[in-house]
């Protein structure tokens, strides 16, 4: 097997550390790469993978919505199901640490670290539109891409922000019940489907490491309500990175308890390595109800109907439900914030809550955030394609399509899940699919 690649630092450090499981550890290097998706309980349903089961080759055993796929004869990226957030592309071990925090509707989730979004849209699928995520990505162009996952996988309740941890702890003290700190690490987890990895890695990047992940953790130590719960996870094999970490965060703060730890090696699981610690803050005086209670929420200013108007005039043409609470405008943009929204006055906020669309001169025009958000039966006039249609391949490229609707904004749905919006006029649907996401 041929290893050359492996820098001999950690390699002995691996030896060390593994002792007679050595040699299964080093042997992994030969397997080859494993793919793996999750299904979007937003908006998928057991039909979407019965739909697209000849890609499916088995599921991942600790993640209900996981799903390994035939790397060779299947290119899951470019299906339409992609494009309308029907499932995320995300290595199988990745989805083990949300399955350990466990979000459920109505929790207050942070995701500290959290470009692309793996893990916020596996919490956002929990939380299905109940409670709150703020989904965080210090780094400006990494949170764009996690913008726009969220917006791929129709969340309606996530406030993506870009902030360094210490600026969001002092904006939302003992504020979340559930935190996921994935962390930046020295990555050996990755050095297996990625040899260029290595490159970056030394001693000194580890301990480096180290100490970013204390200080990221000691920050989430603040935000959590006590009783909430923290995942740290990381994909590397360092112990200073991993179990050490902990224990130095759990001797820095002793109302913290180490409720799980698990490692996935890649030699025992088909997936990459990954380490995940569950940690649970006291509450010995009872005071989470209390915190919760105090938690400051956005304080809504009423948008004067006259300002609205092109607004109203779309939603009572196109829309079920009156989509009237909750509203933002900046500027001629127009934002649905969830119940319960935080304030966030101050931050860095790339997306607040489900983008509806833009006040233009005399018209409203839907976002494509929203298509992506609803569902069919939430407006009045969609039209369906199939996933193995030609038209659904036109749609993807920019072309109209031709259907038997009546005028107006009508939602393209692909095999009944929501992709886009076309606009109806006389049998033609002009395409309105972004066209940065255009297929060429
Ligand atoms: C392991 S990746 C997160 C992967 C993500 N959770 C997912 O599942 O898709 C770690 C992220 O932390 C970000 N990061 C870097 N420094 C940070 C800091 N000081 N605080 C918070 N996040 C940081 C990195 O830019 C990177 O996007």
């Amino acid at each position: 097997m041929d290893t050359s690649f492996l820098p001999i630092d950690f390699i002995n450090r691996m030896e060390q550390d593994l002792g007679p499981d050595f040699h299964a550890f080093l042997r992994s290097y030969e397997k080859s790469k494993i793919s793996a998706l999750r299904f979007n309980p937003i908006k998928a349903d057991d039909k979407a993978i019965e739909n697209i089961k000849d890609m499916l080759t088995g599921p991942v055993k600790w993640s209900p919505n996981g799903y390994y796929y035939d790397d060779e004869n299947s290119r899951p990226g470019v299906h339409p199901y992609h494009h309308g957030g029907i499932y995320y592309i995300q290595d199988a071990s990745a989805q083990l640490p949300v399955e350990m925090l466990a979000p459920k509707p109505g929790d207050f989730c942070l995701d500290l670290c959290a470009a692309p979004g793996g893990k916020s849209t596996q919490i956002a699928g929990y939380l299905n539109g109940q409670g709150i995520l703020v989904s965080n990505e210090p780094m400006k162009n990494r949170a764009k891409i996690l913008s726009e996952n969220v917006e791929r996988l129709g969340i309606r309740n996530a406030i993506v922000t870009s902030e360094y941890p210490d600026k969001l702890a002092t904006k939302f003290p003992e504020y979340f019940d559930k935190i996921m700190v994935d962390a930046p690490c020295s990555g050996e987890g990755m050095f297996r489907k990625n040899h260029d990895a290595c490159a970056e890695w030394s001693l000194e990047s580890v301990e480096m490491c180290a100490a970013r992940q204390a200080e990221i953790l000691d920050r989430a130590y603040e935000m959590l309500v006590p009783g909430g719960r923290i995942c740290y996870s990381t994909c590397t094999f360092a112990k200073l990175e991993d179990e050490e970490a902990v224990a130095s965060f759990i001797s820095r703060h002793p109302d913290m308890t180490l409720i799980e730890e698990k490692r996935l090696w890649p030699h025992e699981v088909e997936g990459e390595g990954h380490y995940a610690a569950l940690l649970e803050k006291a509450d010995p005086e009872k005071r989470a109800e209390d915190c919760k209670a105090e938690r400051e929420t956005f304080s809504f200013k009423k948008i004067n109907d006259k300002i609205l108007n092109d607004y109203l005039i779309f939603i009572k043409d196109t829309l079920v439900d009156k989509w009237r609470d909750n509203l933002l405008l900046l500027g001629d943009l127009l934002y649905m914030l969830p119940d319960g929204c935080p304030d966030f006055e101050g931050l860095h906020v790339l997306r607040g809550g489900l983008f509806l669309g833009t006040l233009k001169k005399n018209r409203f025009e839907p976002s494509h955030a929203l298509a992506l958000a609803l569902k069919a039966d939430e407006v009045k006039r969609s039209f369906n394609v199939s996933s193995d249609s030609k038209e659904i391949e036109d749609y993807l490229k920019g072309q109209s399509l031709m259907g038997d609707v009546s005028d107006g904004w009508t939602l393209i749905t692909v095999d009944g899940y929501s992709i886009g919006w076309g606009k109806t006029v006389k049998g033609q649907i002009k395409n309105h699919y972004p066209k940065g996401l255009r297929k060429v």
